[in-house]
């Protein structure tokens, strides 16, 4: 047995999965790991385990510290409570695909199927009210076209992606999503770019190659594209777990309402309480899932 997109990987044999410092010679993938239906993702180190700390209670009645199975790495954290996997994959596609590509060989070491990846992020949203919660129902790049693009040494060429979103995963988390929310939850196209500043046409950079109108024109054709929030990572998320044959969806909260500003608040109270509220959706969907009522 290989792993689906490659052939070149044995089940049989250790693996030293070095960014999450976990070693498959010395760690029993199949034993701790088989059950993982769910892969939680988002940025920081401290919302996943506030999350992972959250799953505890709120599915499963327990109050105690999660284990950080990445704990010998400082770059990544990896919880696992019940059929959750929760990882940090820090800032943007590169850092995310490194943990995507060791978390995809640790489930399969571990056997695990119908798995699905969920990442819960923070978004620029646009023309959305700052604490919205958006599911992604479409995902584009900065040029606004559904491709994710990357260099492989495959003839030493840039590969290019067509990349799409699961409509019925998206349909089933934003029915379960809608009820018993005190947040407002709406579904649309993601714009996903490399960089917080220039790519999301911020003014507040250090560096600014375009001007005020420029970055009018911007948000103007993102709107008429029916674009509902800026982010870093949803693009690669798709594109990457399609490719190693898993659903995916993303779920961001709305910081600040880009048509009117480019900061977020400094309000640190304010940020948690919106970061946390797709937690909030996550459950449901799990709950659901799990046919927990
Ligand atoms: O999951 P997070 O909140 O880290 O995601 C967004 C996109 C970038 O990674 C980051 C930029 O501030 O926030
Ligand atoms: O504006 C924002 C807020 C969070 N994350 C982003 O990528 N952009």
């Amino acid at each position: 047995m290989s792993l689906k997109s490659n052939p070149y990987i044995k089940l049989n044999g250790g693996d030293f999965l070095y960014h999450l410092g976990i070693d498959t010679s010395q760690v029993n993938c199949k034993e701790i790991f088989h059950d993982v239906k769910f892969v939680c993702l988002g940025g920081s180190t401290n919302r996943m385990l506030k999350f992972a700390k959250f799953i505890n209670e709120n599915l499963n009645g327990n109050s105690e510290e999660p284990y950080n199975y990445a704990y010998k790495t400082d770059r990544y954290c990896l919880y696992k409570t019940g059929p959750i996997l929760i990882a940090n994959h820090g800032i943007g596609v590169p850092s995310l695909s490194v943990l995507l590509n060791e978390i995809f060989k640790l489930l399969f070491y571990a056997q695990c199927s119908d798995v699905i990846f969920i990442r819960l992020g923070t978004c620029g949203g646009i023309g959305v009210e700052a604490g919205t919660v958006v599911i992604t129902d479409n995902v584009v790049n900065g040029e606004l076209e559904p491709i994710f693009s990357y260099v492989s040494i495959k003839l030493g060429k840039r590969i290019n992606i067509t990349t799409t979103v699961d409509a019925d995963l998206v349909r089933e988390i934003y029915d379960h999503s809608s009820q018993n929310n005190s947040f407002t939850i709406v579904r649309g196209t993601t714009c996903s770019v490399d960089c917080f500043y220039e790519a999301q046409g911020r003014l507040d950079g250090a560096l600014c190659d375009y001007t005020e109108e420029d970055r009018k024109q911007f948000f103007e054709k993102l709107q008429r594209n029916g674009v509902k929030n800026l982010e870093m990572e949803s693009l690669g998320l798709f594109s990457y777990c399609h490719r190693a044959g898993y659903k995916a969806a993303m779920i961001a909260v709305a910081l600040l309402n880009r048509l009117e500003a480019d900061e977020p608040t400094s309000n640190i109270d304010m940020l948690k309480e919106w970061e946390s509220r797709p937690f909030y959706t996550v459950l449901n969907f799990i709950r659901s899932k799990l046919d927990i009522v």
